[in-house]
């Protein structure tokens, strides 16, 4: 059996920007909106919404979990969580939360993507809904209050309040130690997710919206040149096909709509025939600039257990600045209280006992590698192929970063006062000493922030690599738009979740205007 249905707009994906659009556009009593999710709603999961619990969502059966092709140069193992589930990846991720620098705006601009400057981003940062507060005095414990100071000491850096006040008032900074700023409510613990602020509240209560959760889109369909409507499979398996009447718009994030696009025939002609896939409409850029932030991995056991009040086991963080020509630090580090083990494990580390590890991340906050997301056939089944392309950049940036970074991290365990924590080093261990020993581990043991961008960049509307033009309208289409963490031409510096609101908010306003225009004609 199938359904029919007509709205105005239908958006793909009800994650993190999906939700602030579905909200936004519905604040309208005439305009209906359907949203599908792939995933289920989220306000009866307590182990979704529980924040503290977000390591045990990641690999579980809310988790889309992609893998990398092999990586010569990186750890092809790395497993790239991605949540199916209301909210998207803002109900499993850490949910920390750090507006963009100016500087990273004008690296849009300077992309293309004009009209992304930093005073209007942060002006549409300024709406977000999400509980945005630095970690509340009863979250910081001891031991990370000493790690602030002593990450603050070793590396020559101020402790930071409020990292998102000095980016939104005080002309950003190129260092800093210091508690992070979380989407959470600090009484209960709570996620202060996409869904949470923008969805809950609304659900159930405006008619003009509909939330299909559980189904899945596989095509988004054409006709010629214009988008009218997708094609999905719900829960129970039947085919759903949902219309619109104005536009759709792909929220389905950096990984699921290249590939949605790629499987509706829209991309590279190429590639495309290459997998068995029709070709419908020529877009080279689809699926290219694949971006994201790696990181590496230092252990420690610690000396005395590790104290137990926390927001979500990952509670500070450290910027530090190498490179005096741009005012941006270009090292980040967070901290973990528990064993983030994975990587370390596989490569032969024995973990400390439960409450007795601490780990350092350094992370590289503008790689320069470059990445392809690519599909494997023509089966949307099949999962596409990720090739971030780790550690490829010519002049070796990304792979000295790591190496700098965890040879900094010893320095900030033998200052005190963290130095006291520290019993011993257990990854990679004293014995990795050279800059050649702690490339080959850091490479090995390289890990993702889970930020992944780009894939659909926004661009200049003559920019033939650009998928969107710079209202996230989709180049040589009509009525199909996207906004999500793929438009981006660049990774901000620090974690993307705001700039994903902040895209989210600015583009229910793009849609609003074609709109009028297009009702003024
Ligand atoms: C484990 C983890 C930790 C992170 N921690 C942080 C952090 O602390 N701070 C930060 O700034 N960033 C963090 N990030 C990154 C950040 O969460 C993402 O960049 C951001 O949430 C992406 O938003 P999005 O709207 O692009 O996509 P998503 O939020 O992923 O939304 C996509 C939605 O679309 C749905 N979907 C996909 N395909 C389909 C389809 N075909 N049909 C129907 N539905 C579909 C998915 O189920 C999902 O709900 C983290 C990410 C992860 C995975």
């Amino acid at each position: 059996m199938s359904h029919d249905r007509t709205y105005d707009y239908v958006i793909v994906g009800g994650g993190t920007a999906g939700s602030v659009l579905a909200d936004r556009l519905t604040e309208d009593p005439a305009t209906t909106v359907c949203l599908i999710e792939g995933g289920p709603d989220d306000r009866d999961l307590e182990h979704v919404l529980r924040l503290r619990d977000w390591l045990g969502v990641l690999d579980g059966d809310l988790d889309l979990k992609y893998t990398t092709t092999e990586q010569p140069r990186g750890n092809s193992h790395i497993l790239h969580s991605r949540a199916r589930v209301l909210g998207g990846c803002s109900s499993h991720n850490t949910l920390i939360s750090f507006r963009p620098f100016a500087e990273d705006l004008d690296d849009w601009v300077a992309a293309g993507a004009e009209g992304w400057d930093n005073a209007t981003v942060q002006s549409y940062a300024d709406r977000i809904k999400c509980n945005i507060v630095p970690v509340a005095d009863k979250d910081r414990n001891t031991m990370v209050r000493d790690w602030v100071e002593s990450a603050a000491k070793a590396a020559g850096v101020p402790v930071v309040e409020d990292f998102n006040a000095l980016t939104s008032h005080g002309g950003g900074f190129s260092g800093g130690a210091g508690f992070l700023s979380i989407a959470y409510d600090p009484y209960t613990g709570y996620r202060s997710s996409a869904s949470v602020a923008y969805l809950h509240p609304v659900m159930d209560v405006r008619d003009n919206l509909t939330v299909l959760l559980e189904t899945w889109v596989d095509r988004v369909v054409l006709d010629g040149d214009r988008a009218t409507g997708v094609e999905a499979t719900d829960g129970d398996g039947t085919r759903v096909s949902v219309s619109a009447r104005r536009e759709v718009i792909l929220c389905a994030g950096a990984v699921d709509t290249p590939r949605l696009l790629l499987l509706s025939g829209i991309g590279d002609t190429a590639h495309l025939r290459e997998v068995g896939v029709e070709p419908r409409h020529d877009l080279p850029g689809v699926g290219e600039n694949l971006l994201d932030h790696p990181e590496s991995i230092i252990m420690w056991r610690t000396s005395r257990p590790v104290p137990q009040n926390t927001v979500m086991h990952s509670d500070a963080a450290l910027f530090v600045r190498r490179d005096g020509s741009d005012p941006r630090p270009d090292l980040m580090f967070h901290i973990y209280q528990v064993p983030f083990d994975d990587n370390t494990k596989r490569l032969g580390y024995t973990s400390p006992p439960d409450g007795y590890a601490v780990c350092m991340t350094p992370n590289i906050p503008r790689s320069r590698s470059r990445g392809r997301l690519y599909l494997t056939s023509a089966d949307p089944r099949d999962k596409p192929a990720l090739d971030f392309r780790y550690f490829t950049d010519p002049d070796g940036y990304d792979e000295r970063t790591i190496v700098d970074g965890l040879k900094l991290a010893r320095r900030v365990a033998e200052a005190e006062p963290f130095r006291s924590w520290i019993e011993a080093e257990v990854a990679p261990g004293p014995g990795v000493r050279t800059d050649e020993e702690l490339s080959e581990y850091g490479r090995r043991a390289a890990h993702t922030v889970y930020h992944p961008a780009g894939t659909c960049r926004m661009g200049a509307a003559d920019d033939p690599m650009a998928v969107v033009d710079p209202r996230l309208r989709v180049r040589g289409l009509r009525g199909l738009r996207i906004a999500d963490a793929s438009v981006f031409p660049t990774l901000p510096t620090p974690n993307p979740m705001v700039t994903v609101l902040a895209l989210g908010e600015r583009a229910a306003d793009l849609v609003r205007e074609d709109h009028r225009r297009e009702e003024a004609r």
